[in-house]
Parts: structure tokens; C-alpha cells; sequence
């Protein structure tokens, strides 16, 4: 019943706003952006109140709990779909701070989060079935893929090219995938992967100018009748799309600029295809749609954040990432609440509770 409510939900828009900065607050900008309830936000304009509608609103005084509390795709994941869990918005509006956390795991997003749920399900489910995770573990710099479980050094010497498996999963060819054998493994994989991008940081590759992709495949084998299933979680945090103008970016950090903008459109663009059930889906304009292809469109299930400063100083972005995110909500927000979904929903309540139900979906 619960993979039944989220097939009919295959794209959804949560939006989070971020408290204000100090920077903002000392340079003098004021909160603009409201949560009028926890669908819906507003944003103060010079034009006047302008309201956007998400299948989810998170406001600045949401935990990290809370957010991921919302998050029930990681169930689907171990079930065989493929799940994609991914943050877009300006830079510094808290992309990071959702999937992955703060410096020091602290207050961890996310990533971290989704490695000890995967091993809870599978260890609750271990009299059934027997699992396999595996991790790879990839940033995408100036169009580049370079695989963060080797030193930065020899990533450079690498080769990534982006196949399809024998399962029909979506590859990074030539990366290392490791085994984890429970959430602690999953964690400390995660860490080595974080140190090696600060090395390549230094490097001159700044881990914020470029996505960072973890892809956790997990294989499930079922005692009774032996049937194995494959499912991917594809989390990934993107890098910020600065507007070139505003921040007179030069040479080098134009390059960079320009190649995130490049895969950030091909990501609007797949999206947008999916979202309005266009029949040619652009998946392989970009090296960052070619590895999420498995995991966007078809029967993949699909989660993007969108981050928003609340600031003053910032309403002009917040306006553009909010209205290119529109055109998704539109869709997902018809698909969202339905007769059918709801009757889904009360059954799994009364399932969770212990309570009888009558099959008659
Ligand atoms: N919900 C939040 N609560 C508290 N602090 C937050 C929150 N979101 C972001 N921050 C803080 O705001 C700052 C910027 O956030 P973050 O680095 O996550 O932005 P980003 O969108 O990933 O930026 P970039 O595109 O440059 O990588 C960080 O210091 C982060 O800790």
C-alpha cells in the first residue's frame, strides 16, 4: 500500500527556507518570505505579495528531524524502485546544509540520516530477506566526473563513462563501488568521499562549484522464493547557480559557472519534460541527467528540494527558483491528493496501528 501512495506522487517539490544569515540581518535586509501554512509561501515584492504552492513547506525553525521525517522514499528504494532525493536552489540557501549538514555532522541532513534508516529497514526485514548495499561516490566539476573513493590525484587520471549494467541500472563505469555492511561502514565511506572532495577544494576545485553525487545500489533477496530486486538511491547536492553578473565571476570561476549553469538547465529541462509527460525526455544533454536517468522519469521516484533565503536582499532569486519549480508542483499538486490516495492513506494508518482492513482498493 505505501509504494501504491507514492507511485501515484513521482515528482515532489518540498521547498525549505533558511533562517536569516547574519550577513543579511548586519547588511540590513529584512525576512520577506512567509509560510502561510504547510503547503503554501509567500514572498513580499516590490510587485506585491506573490504566493507559490508546494507539496511540502519546511520553515526556518524546521529541524533537520523534521525534514527527514517527511522523507518515506527509502522505503521504496529497498523495495526495487529507484528513488532520487535531490537539492536545488542559489547559493548558500542551504542545499548543503539539507542533504548533508553542517561542518561537522552535528546537525546531520539528509545523507547521513538516509544510512542508518536503510540498515534499520534491512535489519527489521533480515528474517525475510538478505541484502546487499553498495556505494559510489562522485563529483561532477567543469563536466567531469571524478570518483571521490580514489585520492583526487589519481580521480584526475580516471576515466568515468555513464552505461547501463546488466540489471539495466545506471553506472558510473570505471568508479570504485564499496560494500557497507551497516550504517557506521555506509557513514565512514561517506566521510572518506567528503575528505577526498576537501583535498581536491584545495586543489583549486571548490567542492561548492561542484554536485555531489552519492549513489547507494541495494540488492534484496528474498528467502521464501528466491526473487532478487534492485533498487538505487541517487542523493545528490547541486551546486549553487550564481548569476554570473552579479557576482563578476572571471575566467576560471566563469568556466565553472557556466558548466553548472549548463547541468542545471538540463536538469530543469528533464524535469520539466517529466513533469508535463512530454514523450522525448532530454536525459542525455548532460553528464549529471545521463547518471540520473534511472532515477528520474519511468517508474523512478523523484524528491527535489527547493532552498530559499528569506532574505530581502535575495527576493529576486528566490522569485526565479520558485517560479521554474512551478510548473512541477502544478502537476505533482494534481496528482497529490486524490480519492485513491487518501483511502491508501487511511489504510496505512490502520495497518500501523494494528487495525483490520478490508482489500477492497
Ligand atoms: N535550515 C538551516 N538552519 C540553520 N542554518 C542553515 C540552514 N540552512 C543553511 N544554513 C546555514 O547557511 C549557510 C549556507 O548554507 P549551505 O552551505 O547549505 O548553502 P548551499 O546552498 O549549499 O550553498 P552553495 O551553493 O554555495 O554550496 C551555512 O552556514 C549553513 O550552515
Amino acid at each position: 500500500y505505501f509504494n501504491m501512495v507514492e507511485d501515484m506522487k513521482k515528482i515532489r517539490v518540498f521547498c525549505r527556507i533558511r533562517p536569516m544569515s547574519e550577513a543579511e540581518t548586519s547588511c540590513g535586509s529584512i525576512p520577506v518570505v512567509d509560510c502561510l501554512d504547510d503547503y503554501s509561501v509567500t514572498v513580499e515584492t516590490s510587485r506585491g505579495l506573490k504566493e507559490f504552492q508546494f507539496d511540502r513547506v519546511f520553515n526556518p525553525t524546521s529541524s533537520q528531524e523534521d525534514v527527514f521525517q517527511d522523507i518515506s522514499l527509502i522505503q521504496s528504494a529497498i523495495d526495487g524502485y529507484n528513488v532520487c532525493i535531490f537539492a536545488y536552489g542559489q547559493t548558500g540557501s542551504g542545499k548543503t546544509f539539507t542533504m548533508v549538514g553542517d561542518k561537522d555532522l552535528k546537525n546531520p541532513g539528509i545523507m547521513p540520516r538516509t544510512f542508518r534508516t536503510i540498515f534499520h529497514i534491512t535489519q527489521e526485514n533480515s528474517s525475510k530477506f538478505d541484502f546487499k548495499v553498495s556505494m559510489c561516490m562522485l563529483e561532477l566539476y567543469n563536466e567531469r566526473l571524478l570518483d571521490l573513493f580514489v585520492s583526487p590525484v589519481d580521480a584526475l587520471g580516471k576515466r568515468i563513462e555513464i552505461k547501463k549494467d546488466r540489471k539495466g541500472l545506471v553506472i558510473a563505469h570505471g568508479a570504485e563501488t564499496k560494500d557497507a555492511a551497516s550504517a557506521e561502514e555506509l557513514l565512514a565511506l561517506f566521510e572518506q568521499g567528503c575528505c577526498n572532495r576537501h583535498i581536491a577544494a584545495t586543489m583549486n576545485m571548490e567542492s561548492s562549484r561542484s554536485h555531489l553525487i552519492v549513489g547507494i545500489t541495494m540488492e534484496s533477496r528474498n528467502h521464501t522464493n528466491g526473487c532478487v530486486s534492485y533498487g538505487k538511491l541517487s542523493l545528490v547536492d547541486l551546486a549553487g547557480s550564481e548569476r554570473v553578473a552579479k557576482t563578476g565571476a572571471k575566467d576560471e570561476q566563469l568556466k565553472e559557472a557556466n558548466s553548472i549553469n549548463k547541468s542545471l538547465s538540463a536538469l530543469g529541462d528533464v524535469i520539466f519534460a517529466l513533469s508535463t509527460e512530454q514523450v522525448y525526455v532530454p536525459y542525455r544533454n548532460n553528464k549529471l541527467t545521463q547518471f540520473m536517468q534511472d532515477s528520474l522519469g519511468g517508474n523512478a521516484k523523484t524528491l527535489m528540494f527547493v532552498n530559499i533565503s528569506p532574505a530581502s536582499c535575495n527576493t529576486e532569486e528566490t522569485l526565479t527558483y520558485a517560479t521554474r519549480v512551478k510548473a512541477i508542483t502544478n502537476t505533482a499538486q494534481k496528482n497529490s491528493e486524490s480519492k485513491e490516495i487518501a483511502h491508501l492513506k487511511e489504510i496505512i494508518l490502520k495497518l500501523k496501528s494494528g487495525q483490520p482492513v478490508d482489500d477492497d482498493v
